[in-house]
């Protein structure tokens, strides 16, 4: 999904022994990123080490540093944990235990450090680095090495990596592991949704994150839970009535069950710790529910890593290696973070003294401050995450002539996070004084179906029946494929019989398409000149203008399920390799990120084809790997191949050649998961990134309010699709993308941003690519 700067690796001055290790506490993606690394060094040409139990191993020295080799780190991706270990080392803490760390990393010849941890591991990252050239020199004074020893190693070279479940650590938008914890809380928390509903009762979650809340901030997001309590902005002075009054609204309105979510660091404005058991009797005594406390612990640190977090940690590990043979002694250490999409390297220094910043403010109360230092995200979050819960308060209203009816619209096939969008829009309007209008089953629905008895196609939305859409999956106001184009009569007819002021849509390459003629018919139809805004939704995440559909992340979370399972079949059966054909439309964009996220042996887009040179090349690459490992290897090996990528040599046609050309050498087998791909209940980062886009899309509908239709129809932004794009997230004219951007006949972007990644599926796999001229048959 990120984009990564690919320059090739340079190698200054010999052979770099890079080391990585893993610190702090354990998150999934961590055993991602050292395969990251270590193939990332053996690719470059450089020594990899793994050094074991995080700064223990470091202080200890001998056998906790280890030469890893291409084969150590096989099948890592799809594992939990760290496989290289992690420890809370105390002794890395004094000056006598990184001295003696200095001296167990000269005495293996390890130049360069990349540590992956929290904001704990890399302020002692920082620390080590900044006390290098004093703790060498120490080391001579000491006569714990010869100054000759220490010579080549006059500049440490460390680079962090942001491993932690929390998303503590300022500068990055997310940390390897965050998202894969949010997924386990958010489905500990749909699974007591519905015993809560079940029962009519409260629940209140303790969540961890230390002194973050971001975990019980996207918890709450996607959740849709009642209150949140998290560190950096506590509640009002008066936050026991406050609660017990949102939470008595929202029973009012209907509602069964009652959720709070409470991060572990959660205190109030005098810093006061705000425990569970507190906020139960509250509930229990003031409000009079039924109520339970859960503490989801450990389980928030288990399991396999998201999709997310494999491609994070592969392309953060991939970006270390690079900085490390970029560095000069002059160079200062970087921490790879991740901006919206982009994987950029920042100061080590400036980051650590950022998140101390956020720790300071809290403890000084200054809690404006916390919630500015942390990234713009997590307060576009929270505000998001306010209006929503804020329905019925009046000051929170827009005057009566701002107010709009808001038709909101899917289009396309489903897509994981449509419903989160809708009732995030729906919430939001009803917040605003706006009446969410839904439009059943996409344009034909609203031309059939309008005039329905007793109950037509276009129909308000209350804030109950959108309560609970927000985990769901598929379009719970139901999507279709047909365009305004197919009746634009009858559908300009409708906006103006049921007064939609602005339009919501939501959907793929369709959408994006329905979109486009209505804002092209606005000079016959004064209907279409109204505010319009598409939020991208589709699997593929072809839509031109984003370089993210909401869906898309749903999809390759069901397709990594689904490979792990084949892998382990694979595995099992020794010698066998699968053919896995991904949906994607034209576009290869899931393709290659699921084979970035499970290790795939190849990836075959649309965008490069497939040729016989090609499949000659890769069947003899699987050879040598077969030959190479005896059939002792228990991973499986996989292909990844999008359902375009050739007309001629079809999934099953591409599992045979490799059958019959591996001389009996080995196995293949094919397999097609089709609209499992789609998901059943939506990832987490889907249903949050709903949530703000939606909001943001509503306040950008509501920049035209007072306007004319012709002053609308002249504002190249009235017709706007919402997207990301590298570093940042914003609008886009519909009129620029589709006429600059889009490539109409393959449908999808005409630049897209993730194609130079299939060269690191490449390089991790060890794979080598012929070009179609190159004749190998
Ligand atoms: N100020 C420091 N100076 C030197 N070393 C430190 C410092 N802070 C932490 N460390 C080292 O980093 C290790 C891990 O730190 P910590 O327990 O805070 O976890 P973390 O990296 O923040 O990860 P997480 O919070 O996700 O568990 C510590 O056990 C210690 O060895
Ligand atoms: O695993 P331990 O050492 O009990 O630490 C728990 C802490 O570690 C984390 O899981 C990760 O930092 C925190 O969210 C939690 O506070
Ligand atoms: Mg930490």
């Amino acid at each position: 999904m990120a984009q990564v700067n690919l320059a090739p690796p340079q190698m200054p001055e010999g052979k770099k022994r890079i080391a990585v290790m893993t610190s702090g506490g354990d998150a999934p993606g961590m055993s991602g990123a050292v395969r990251a690394v270590v193939r990332q060094t053996i690719a470059s040409g450089c020594d990899a080490f793994a050094v074991y139990e995080g700064y223990e191993g470091l202080v200890q020295g001998g056998d906790m540093i280890k030469q890893m080799y291409w084969e150590d780190v096989r099948g890592w991706l799809s594992e939990g944990g760290t496989l290289i270990g992690t420890a809370r080392c105390m002794a890395f803490k004094e000056r006598p235990g990184r001295l003696q760390a200095a001296k167990n990393m000269i005495a293996k010849g390890i130049d360069a450090l990349v540590i992956c941890g929290g904001d704990g591991s890399l302020t002692g990252a920082d620390k080590f680095r900044g006390e290098w050239p004093s703790l060498v020199q120490e080391l001579v004074e000491k006569k714990m090495c010869t100054a000759e020893e220490v010579e080549p190693f006059k500049h440490l070279n460390v680079v962090g990596l942001v491993g932690s479940i929390d998303n503590d650590m300022s500068s990055t938008d997310a940390t390897i592991g965050c998202y894969s914890s949010l997924q386990r809380i958010c489905q500990a928390v749909d699974f007591i949704d519905a015993t809560a509903f079940s029962h009519q009762r409260a629940f209140v979650i303790e969540v961890m994150g230390r002194h973050c809340g971001w975990l019980a901030l996207m918890a709450g997001v996607s959740c849709g839970a009642d209150f949140v309590f998290l560190p950096e902005n506590p509640p009002s002075t008066d936050w026991e009535k406050d609660m017990c009054d949102i939470v008595k609204k929202h029973r009012t309105l209907g509602k069964r069950k009652t959720i709070v979510i409470v991060a572990e660091g959660a205190h109030d404005r005098d810093l006061n710790p705000i425990k569970p058991s507190k906020v139960k009797d509250l509930l229990s005594n003031e409000v009079g529910l039924d109520t339970r406390v859960t503490t989801l612990g450990h389980v928030q640190r288990g399991g396999t890593a998201c999709a997310y977090d494999r491609m994070l940690a592969t392309l953060q590990g991939v970006e270390a290696v690079k900085a490390v043979l970029e560095a000069t002694p002059e160079t200062p250490s970087p921490v790879i973070c991740i901006v919206e999409n982009k994987i950029v390297r920042k100061s080590l220094l400036d980051a650590v003294a950022l998140t101390h910043k956020v720790a300071d403010a809290i403890e000084s109360k200054d809690f404006g401050t916390a919630m500015k230092l942390r990234d713009a995200e997590f307060t576009e979050y929270f505000n998001a995450y306010n209006i929503m819960t804020s329905t019925e308060k009046e000051e929170m209203k827009l005057p009566q002539e701002k107010r709009l009816r808001v038709g909101i619209i899917h289009v396309g096939a489903p897509a994981g996070g449509m419903n989160a969008a809708t009732r995030a829009v729906t919430a939001y309007c009803l917040t605003r004084g706006h009446t969410p209008v839904a439009i059943h089953n996409g344009f034909p629905g609203l031309c059939r179906h309008h005039d329905d008895k007793p109950e037509g196609s276009v129909r308000e939305i209350s804030w109950l029946d959108a309560e609970n859409w927000g985990a769901k999956g598929g379009s719970e106001i139901g999507t279709n494929r047909g365009l305004p184009s197919e009746d634009f009569d009858t559908t300009a007819m409708c906006f103006e019989k049921y007064k939609i002021d602005a339009l919501f849509v939501v959907g793929g390459f369709e959408a994006f398409t329905a979109v486009s003629e209505l804002r092209k018919a606005r000079s016959k139809y004064d209907a279409f000149k109204i505010p319009m805004v598409i939020l991208p939704a589709t699997v593929s995440n072809n839509v031109p203008g984003t370089e993210y559909s909401i869906g898309s992340d749903t999809c390759l979370n069901a397709l990594i399920d689904y490979c792990d399972a084949i892998k382990q079949s694979a595995a099992a059966s020794r010698r066998r390799v699968f053919v896995v054909e991904t949906q994607g439309g034209a576009s290869g964009y899931v393709a290659t990120i699921a084979g970035l996220s499970i290790g795939a042996v190849a990836v075959y887009t649309p965008e490069e084809g497939i040729h016989l040179n090609m499949l000659a090349s890769d069947i003899k690459h699987l050879k040598e790997q077969f030959a190479q490992d005896k059939g002792q290897n228990r991973s499986g090996k996989i292909i990844l191949r999008n359902e375009k990528a050739s007309k001629t040599y079809t999934t099953e046609i591409v599992a045979n050649i490799i059958r019959e050309e591996s001389g009996g050498r080995f196995d293949s087998r094919f397999a097609v998961p089709g609209h499992v791909q789609q998901g059943g209940v939506p990832s987490p980062m889907d249903r949050v990134r709903a949530v703000r886009f939606g909001v943001k899309s509503l306040q950008h509908i509501e920049t035209f309010t007072g306007k004319s239709k012709d002053e609308i129809a002249a504002d190249p932004m009235s017709a706007a699709l919402i997207g990301v794009r590298g570093a940042k997230v914003g609008f886009s004219s519909m009129e620029k993308v589709e006429t600059e951007e889009t490539d109409w006949k393959d449908r999808r972007p005409k630049n897209e941003f993730w194609t130079d990644l299939t060269q690191i599926v490449d390089t991790l796999s060890g794979r080598k690519r012929v070009k179609k001229e190159e004749v190998l048959i």
